[in-house]
């Protein structure tokens, strides 16, 4: 029996069982074997190279967006549009066959955006180029999600319930469950707050199920048992969605605001051109990009190149930027001089720590190097003094 059938088939028992108390430790061990079987349905069949035809698409700028979404909701309309890239464009399914890179210029950033192929009920199940698609969605920092207003709501619901049964976990935070494996010792089980989906048992039995014997449990959330088999599984992808709903020049104005008023949703038209410059601005903040504009001592600031850094969910630091000029640069620093948003004032003085913020102005100060011969000044990234002239402190820096 194949994998996809297996699967079928404890769909098909699970649909059969009632659920209640007796039966919930029996549906955890199902989900589990569920779960571990698309595992395997998504690892690469053996003896191939990977992706595939037209997948292989190099990384190239400050992020990557993946356009998803039903055929002929007009993904390749919204990417000729926004990127000026011709992704052939017809009034019939199936047009984009390979996946078709562009590149967005938005606030000095460079954002590459893929047109994937149509992805279809089934992808999860191996059908169809589901599988590639999916890899591709899942190295994207965000996925805009194509939708037809016109046409049924059911669409959002299956998209996200393929990509959900491929491990893409859209606009979800990661469960809060400490989960180790260990070599001996037994499971130990431990919850820091009341659990009502979840007991000791019940989680013996999925652990059981991944013939896992030895292990530390610390739930620090009233988690579910699909929250705690992600967090064995542990190749979850969180990802931020926005949900596009394209074509509304076709729907009524009633139409047009509910959808525009449900969570992480915006409505455009490609025809119309309508509210593209909005979904933009929605995709830079959703993706947490930081520019940094590096200041050489005594010039001005190049405001039209800065150091793009991804905000990610530890915020982005002094470390983070000297990391990226160069990575042993980070020895050298004393202490670096910060203009804008994050400084308290002008300029400030801070650590490697300090959380730096969209358009902050950095000026490196580098420790004393042996060659000053003792005479007690240091040097900054462009080799000149660190002494700040009270012209740059007057300086017309962006704040
Ligand atoms: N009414 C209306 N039609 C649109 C709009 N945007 C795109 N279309 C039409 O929708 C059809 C499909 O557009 P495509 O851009 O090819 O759609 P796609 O999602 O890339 O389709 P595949 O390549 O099959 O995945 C074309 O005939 C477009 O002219 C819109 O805002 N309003």
């Amino acid at each position: 029996m194949g994998i996809i059938e297996k699967i079928k088939e404890i769909e098909a028992e699970m649909a059969r069982t009632q659920k209640n108390k007796a039966t919930e430790y029996h549906l955890g061990q199902l989900k589990a074997k569920i779960a571990k079987l698309r595992t395997q349905l998504l690892e690469p069949p053996k003896g191939s190279s990977g992706a595939g035809d037209g997948f292989e698409v190099t990384k190239f700028g400050h992020g990557r967006v993946a356009l998803i979404g039903f055929p002929s909701v007009g993904k390749s309309t919204l990417l000729t549009l926004l990127t000026g890239t011709h992704s052939e464009a017809a009034s019939y399914e199936f047009t984009t066959l390979t996946c078709i890179p562009g590149i967005i210029h938005y606030k000095d950033t460079k954002i590459q955006l893929l047109d994937l192929p149509g992805i279809i009920e089934g992808a999860a199940e191996g059908k169809g180029r589901g599988r590639q698609v999916i890899a591709v969605a899942k190295s994207s920092d965000i996925v805009l999600m194509v939708l037809d207003a016109s046409k049924s709501e059911g669409h959002r619901q299956i998209l996200t319930r393929e990509l959900e049964a491929v491990g893409l976990r859209l606009n979800k935070r990661p469960p809060q469950i400490y989960f180790k494996k260990k070599k001996t010792g037994g499971i130990s089980f431990n919850s820091t707050v009341p659990l009502t989906h979840v007991d000791e048992k019940l989680c013996y039995q999925i652990l059981h199920e991944y013939k896992i014997h030895n292990a530390e449990v610390l739930f620090r959330e009233d988690a579910t048992v699909d929250d705690l088999i992600d967090v064995i599984e542990g190749n979850r992808k969180y990802m931020k969605c926005v949900y596009v709903y394209n074509k509304i020049d076709v729907i009524g104005i009633d139409d047009v605001d509910r959808l525009a008023r449900q969570p992480n949703s915006i409505v455009i038209s490609c025809n119309l051109k309508l509210n593209l410059d909005r979904l933009l601005a929605r995709m830079w903040e959703e993706m947490g990009l930081v520019r940094i504009y590096s200041k050489p001592q005594g010039q001005q600031p190049d405001f039209t190149d800065p150091v793009v850094l991804s905000s990610g969910r530890g915020g982005c630091t002094v470390e983070d930027f000297c990391n990226h000029i160069h990575r042993n640069l980070i020895k050298d620093v004393k202490y670096v001089l910060v203009w804008g948003t994050s400084a308290r004032h002008y300029p400030q003085h801070c650590g490697l720590g300090h959380a730096l913020q969209d358009e902050d102005v950095v000026q490196i100060v580098k420790k004393k190097e042996k060659e000053d011969g003792g005479r007690g000044r240091f040097k900054s990234h462009s080799n000149a003094p660190a002494r700040i002239s009270d012209r740059e402190k007057k300086a017309p820096l962006k704040t």
